[in-house]
């Protein structure tokens, strides 16, 4: 493993630096809504965790933006229907903001991801939101376009998160996993020196979500009810763990739509719904003990963050398949639902610095990578 990683200290602010007042914005691949969250940051050191909320999409647009991931691979950047629904997504990620009351002296919008193929010929990935119009509308500077410098540069992309966790982590006993549960999961192994390793796991509330609402109409399986009344189906479960994401060595990342064939050839279609919903939750806790089988030394324990770990079920599961302790992050004083959006902040401090997002042993990347564009006023 590269140990070029060891780079934030999460240190409180050193007299002198310049600490920034950012809010970031966080729109997942569950495609549930945009997450905002206040950040005064260095982009090294943290030193106010400030007012977050989340906005969520109406079914109009989360059904749209279903769409466009389907047909993302043949759309131009100007299809008329893209742009109708990135005015739309903007549009909330603006109120977002506002809805934070602060101003800020930079915004980190990440966009939402509608397509993720870092390898092959050629590798891309695709985060729509226009970062102009918010700039103009928020009368703040915006940081945006975090992947596509690493990935140009060789790297996957994904995950960009694992910086900020170094950083809120400082003061934590290490070996430390920090598992993010979002539609794909995805880890960031903190070891004692604080070297980093991070990647995606495999996928997490996707295709539970998926299921939920082709099973039983739902938009997920609220509070676990269906996966704690079901069994897994070992037979179903088997052919879905031969997936080669699994055994394949970090750096890796994932489209959210790229276990999606694989699952369905699995046949978990034949299954009850809540035999389903139970052996697609033991399939993410297996994929998630196969992470953990990349790591240099095993954790001594495991903070969850992001939705899924509002899903008892899928931590059971989880908890099942791991040797050390799964906790949510709110036992170390996060906030599992706004994380990823303060990572943005912390990141558009990063982007603002000119400092790397990236590293090899993060994303796979050749050497730290900077990220990101700015546009507005400021700085
Ligand atoms: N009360 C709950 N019970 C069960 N599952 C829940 C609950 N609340 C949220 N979830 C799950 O969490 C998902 C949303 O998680 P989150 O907001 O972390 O994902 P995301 O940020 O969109 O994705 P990613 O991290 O992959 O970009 C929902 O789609 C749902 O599956
Ligand atoms: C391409 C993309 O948007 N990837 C997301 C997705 O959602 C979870 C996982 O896959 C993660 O790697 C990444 O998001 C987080 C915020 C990250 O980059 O760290």
């Amino acid at each position: 493993m590269d140990g070029g990683a060891n780079v934030v200290t999460g240190r409180l602010a050193s007299p002198g630096a310049v600490m920034l007042r950012t809010i970031g914005l966080m729109s997942g691949t569950s495609l549930d809504g945009v997450d905002a969250a206040y950040v005064e940051t260095d982009g090294e050191h943290i030193s106010r965790l400030g007012p977050a909320v989340t906005l969520p999409y109406d079914p109009a647009l989360r059904r749209d933006l279903r769409l466009l991931l389907d047909r993302a691979p043949e759309l131009s950047p100007d299809d008329p229907f893209l742009r109708h629904c990135e005015a739309r997504l903007t549009a909330r990620h603006a109120e977002a903001v506002a809805a934070i009351g602060l101003d800020a002296d930079v915004v980190g919008f990440h966009g939402q991801t509608i397509l993720h193929a870092p390898g092959g010929a050629a590798p891309r990935t695709w985060q729509i939101g226009d970062a102009a119009t918010l700039a103009k509308r928020c009368g703040m500077t915006v940081a945006w376009d975090f992947r596509s410098a690493d990935v140009a540069a060789g790297g996957q992309g994904a995950p960009l998160v694992p910086v900020f966790h170094a950083a809120l982590a400082a003061p934590l006993p290490k070996p430390l996993a920090i598992l993010n549960l979002g539609g794909v999961g995805n880890v960031t192994w903190i070891g004692p020196g604080g070297d980093l390793l991070a990647f995606d796991t495999g996928p997490a509330n996707g295709p539970l979500d998926d299921w939920a609402r082709r099973s039983i109409g739902a938009d997920y399986d609220r509070d676990g009810h269906l996966t704690l009344a079901g069994q897994p189906d070992g037979a179903v479960l088997g052919r879905m763990l031969a997936h080669p994401y699994l055994a394949a060595p970090p750096p890796k990342s994932l489209d959210r739509l790229d276990f999606d064939r694989a699952l369905r050839e699995a046949g978990a279609g034949a299954l009850s719904p809540a035999d389903g919903a139970a052996t697609l939750a033991a399939f993410c806790a297996c994929a998630v003990a196969a992470a953990a089988r990349h790591f240099p030394e095993p954790p001594l324990q495991w903070l969850v963050a992001g939705g899924g770990r509002r899903n008892p079920g899928l931590m059971r599961a989880l908890q099942g398949a791991l040797e050390a302790p799964l906790r949510p992050v709110e036992v170390a004083g996060w906030d599992g639902d706004a994380l990823e959006a303060q990572a943005f902040g912390f990141l558009a401090a990063r982007v603002a610095r000119g400092l790397p997002l990236t590293y090899p042993s993060t994303t796979g990347a050749p050497r730290p990578i900077t990220g990101g564009r700015l546009v507005g006023s400021l700085l």
